[in-house]
């Protein structure tokens, strides 16, 4: 089990399509890392370049301390799981997971231990002597992790290994891969998504990358209560945060912000007098919005809402200055509710303020 280091990693197809530049990450041993990110950003580009399926242009690669940018995939003690499992249709499970020891030439009593222990944390031994066809999607999917365990790998690589199945049994391999992690302390991860729940759910930290590069590193919760710009502060959360543009009119430990929209907001994040009068977005996520009691961050007319049980979506249709939809995400079944003026506030403690796209916070 290993630690995985990449210092100003880029990748240029071709010597022209620059996809990665510079891409800085310290993965610990027993971390599993998430990427996220937009489609096209270079999520599947650098996971194949830590595997060794794609050549690495710029920077360096390390397992263990150990350069590895030249090495081939077979000796880099790296497994990678994929979205379409590729098992071989005339083997067994049994077989399908002995292949890679069988071709490395592992006696016959390693290899039966090590698929035994791997289908018992699979909760596959029953279908060992089954084909591939025979099985779900998710028991599939379970025998090509298997397979990747049986070689006790030092760091697993999955390139959205759930984007195959359907909503039910995604949730249940989350699950289970969650608990297999679990079982696995010392194993490195890396775990490619679109999924946001996946992401969060499952990862020790997120790596965002945006813009050919990291946007952010950190656990789930600080990506949600602490994005560092406004790209993150958008890309996780669902819906999006809000960003209401305004200008800073009071500075202190607490900061106030008059928007353009009519509202005020109040921050817990701290400026300085030079801060006065400075152009700033203010981020509010759509479930910290709450009924104001006097002054309102937001007010306006709902244009739609959506009833979803347990929240209602209430829009505001292009109702800012910049006519940007803010979206509140309110507790319960709020019906009827088109047409009704609403005046909403936010804790300041959950309110953000972003300059020039960064957050304030961290100046
Ligand atoms: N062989 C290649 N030659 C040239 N460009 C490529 C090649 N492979 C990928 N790219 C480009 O590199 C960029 C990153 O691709 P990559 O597949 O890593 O993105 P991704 O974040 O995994 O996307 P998605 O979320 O859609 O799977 C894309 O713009 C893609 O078009």
């Amino acid at each position: 089990m290993a630690d995985l280091k990449l210092t100003n990693v880029g990748k240029t197809y071709g010597g022209a399509v620059d996809v990665l530049r510079d891409v800085n990450l310290d993965v610990k041993k027993g971390e599993l890392i998430v990427f996220v990110g937009p489609s096209g950003c270079g999520k599947s580009t650098l996971l194949r370049m830590i595997a060794g399926l794609e050549s690495i242009t710029s920077g360096m690669l390390e397992i263990d301390g150990e350069m590895v940018n030249e090495m081939p995939p077979a000796q880099r003690g790296i497994a990678m799981v994929f979205q379409s499992y590729a098992l071989y249709p005339h083997m067994t499970v049994r077989e399908n997971m002995a292949f890679a020891l069988k071709i490395a030439k592992k006696p016959q009593a390693d290899i039966d231990a090590a698929i035994e222990k791997a289908a018992r944390m699979l909760q596959l031994t029953e279908y060992l002597d089954r084909l591939p066809k025979a099985l779900s999607g998710g028991q599939r999917q379970r025998v090509a992790i298997g397979r990747s365990i049986v070689r006790d790998p030092k760091v697993y690589l999955f390139d959205e290994p759930l984007s195959n199945l359907d909503a039910g049994l995604r949730v249940a391999t989350r699950i289970e891969i969650a608990q297999l992690k679990e079982s696995m302390p010392d194993s490195t991860m890396i775990y490619v998504t679109h999924d946001q729940v996946e992401a969060m759910t499952l990862a020790s930290r997120i790596v965002v990358l945006a813009n050919k590069g990291i946007a952010q590193v950190g656990t789930p919760l600080e990506l949600y209560e602490r994005p560092e710009n406004e790209f993150v502060a958008q890309f996780i959360g669902s819906p999006s945060m809000n960003l209401l543009p305004g200008e800073i009119t009071g500075t202190g430990q607490q900061t106030t912000i008059a928007l353009d929209a009519g509202g005020t907001a109040v921050s817990n994040v701290p400026t300085q007098e030079a801060d006065m009068g400075l152009r700033v977005n203010v981020g509010v996520r759509p479930e910290d919005m709450v009924p104001a009691q006097d002054t309102p961050l937001f007010s306006g007319t709902v244009s739609f809402s959506e009833a979803l049980g347990e929240v209602t979506l209430v829009y505001f249709e292009g109702t800012a200055p910049d006519q940007n939809t803010v979206i509140a995400k309110l507790p319960g079944v709020h019906a009827n509710v088109r047409g009704q003026d609403m005046a909403l506030t936010a804790d300041p403690a959950k309110v953000q303020v972003f300059h020039d796209g960064r957050s304030m916070y961290f100046r």
